[in-house]
């Protein structure tokens, strides 16, 4: 490998974090020294863990001399550092402090970058140093870079993708067996794929923070968490499940990053995160556990699915390590910094502008003229039904018929609209589900 010729030979990499991710990154570093130092060039000198608790027990112990609580100090003495606490503080001043040293910096803290993205790149950008953070975005999927470097000379149009481990791994065990949200909950907390807040997870806004990043990387311009319009698995029921097996779908939370058109003509970008029906056919459908798939559309290059293990220690290290040993060998090689390509900027469009179909469960009295005045809503509204079913309810608390109608496409307000004159209806006791449909 050429090298210039001050070449450093050794790196001091500094580790902020040592918990599911940040342990295995410290393994890595660790066993695997002599293969790093045959790709970079130079050793990749593990200096420190920054952690709240040094007597911790963790997935995989470090030399106990490594832990400390001065992240500072660590950050200082770097040539590259590798941010895995989470969350906004201290992580984003210690990122800032790090760049602003033109030190480069790899990080998965995809919160941090989805609220203050900007103000990161900026910072890199004035240094010249390095900011990468592939595992933010599905764990171990190399979807960043593609997006970034092999699509450059392409226009993507949608991505769209099972961007959270943890609701994937959920609703899997919910659907093909029957267990239980808390359980199922617990068993991914377990498994170390949730959030330190796992409301993150099952509320939409990991996956969210990831439908951000993707767009950023997508479209060019530096969206925010604020922009994507965010609902998570937590209304999800068992006639949900069961309406959508029953029309051949199966449910996922989906992250969305499209280009679309307002009913004004404005061209901008739609971003949303909801529970899914998707056809028990599509790509998408067969995605199990804690597993990820992004499914990337192109206008030359078509339909790319990019998959494999979403969340999780070992894997999402490996995804941290594949950044490190990138910024690694660009040090010692010399050579600039990769600049962001500027393109040409997309505005976020309000959600209500997107268009999709929708699965609408309906508690209605059991009685003569319902499905005319349900259906002259919808008509109303210039939302059409693709298909619907009567249901009669089996509860003695709540009497009547549950119906279920998939529209076609319709525009989100129009279907927002429509949800709310069929409330309004004496005949419909309750709006029970509204969820969207892809794929079809
Ligand atoms: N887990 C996963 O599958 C994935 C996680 N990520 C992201 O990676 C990051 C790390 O996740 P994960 O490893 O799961 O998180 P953990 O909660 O397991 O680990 C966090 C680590 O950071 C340390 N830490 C937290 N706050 C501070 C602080 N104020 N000062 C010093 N140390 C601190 C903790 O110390 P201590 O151990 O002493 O408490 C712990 O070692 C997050 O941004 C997460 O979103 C990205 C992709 C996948
Ligand atoms: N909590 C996240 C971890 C990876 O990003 C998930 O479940 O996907
Ligand atoms: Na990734």
């Amino acid at each position: 490998m050429p090298q210039h010729t001050d070449a450093p030979t050794a790196l001091k990499v500094a580790l902020l974090g040592g918990g599911t991710v940040g342990s295995q990154t410290a393994r890595i570093l660790t066993e695997d020294a002599d293969i790093l130092r045959d790709r970079v060039g130079a050793d990749l000198e593990l200096t420190g863990i920054a952690v709240r608790d040094t007597g911790a027990t963790r997935d995989w112990q470090a030399d106990p001399a490594l832990y400390t609580t001065d992240a500072e100090a660590l950050v200082d003495g770097a040539d590259v550092v590798i941010e895995l606490m989470g969350g906004i503080e201290p992580a984003r001043t210690l990122i800032l402090r790090a760049l602003a040293a033109g030190t480069s910096v790899v990080t998965g803290n995809k919160a941090l970058l989805a609220q203050h993205g900007e103000e990161l790149y900026a910072a890199a950008a004035a240094t010249g140093a390095q900011l990468s953070f592939e595992a933010a975005v599905a764990g171990a999927i190399p979807i960043l870079r593609p997006l970034r470097d092999s699509l450059a000379g392409d226009r993507v149009t949608r991505v769209m993708g099972i961007a959270n481990g943890t609701t994937n791994y959920i609703l899997d065990k919910m659907d093909s067996e029957g267990a239980g949200f808390d359980e199922a909950l617990a068993e991914a907390q377990r498994l170390g794929y949730a959030e330190a807040d796992p409301t993150a997870d099952v509320e939409g806004h990991d996956a969210a923070a990831k439908a951000a990043i993707l767009a950023t990387l997508a479209f060019g311009a530096p969206y925010t968490l604020d922009q994507v319009a965010v609902s998570g698995i937590t209304a999800i029921t068992a006639e949900d499940n069961e309406a959508a097996a029953d029309a051949g779908y199966v449910i996922k939370l989906l992250a969305i990053a499209e280009r679309a058109r307002a009913a004004d003509g404005a061209e901008g970008a739609v971003l949303r995160v909801h529970p899914t029906l998707l056809p028990r056919e599509h790509p998408l459908a067969s995605v199990r556990g804690a597993f990820n798939a992004v499914f990337v559309e192109a206008e030359n290059a078509g339909e790319l699915m990019f998959y494999g293990p979403g969340a999780g220690g070992a894997p999402t290290a490996s995804a941290v390590m594949g950044d490190v040993v990138s910024i690694a060998q660009r040090i010692v090689r010399g050579g600039p910094a990769r600049l962001r390509t500027p393109v040409a900027e997309l505005p976020a469009l309000d959600p209500a502008e997107a268009v999709t179909s929708g699965l609408v469960v309906l508690r209605v009295a059991d009685e003569p003229g319902v499905l005319r005045r349900v259906a002259g809503v919808f008509e109303e509204q210039g939302v059409s039904i693709e298909t619907l079913r009567q249901v009669q309810s089996e509860r003695d608390d709540a009497p009547g018929a549950s119906l279920r109608l998939i529209t076609h496409r319709a525009r989100q307000r129009d279907l927002d609209a429509t949800v709310e004159a069929l409330a309004a209806l004496d005949a419909v006791h309750e709006v029970a589900s509204v969820l969207r449909v892809e794929g079809n």
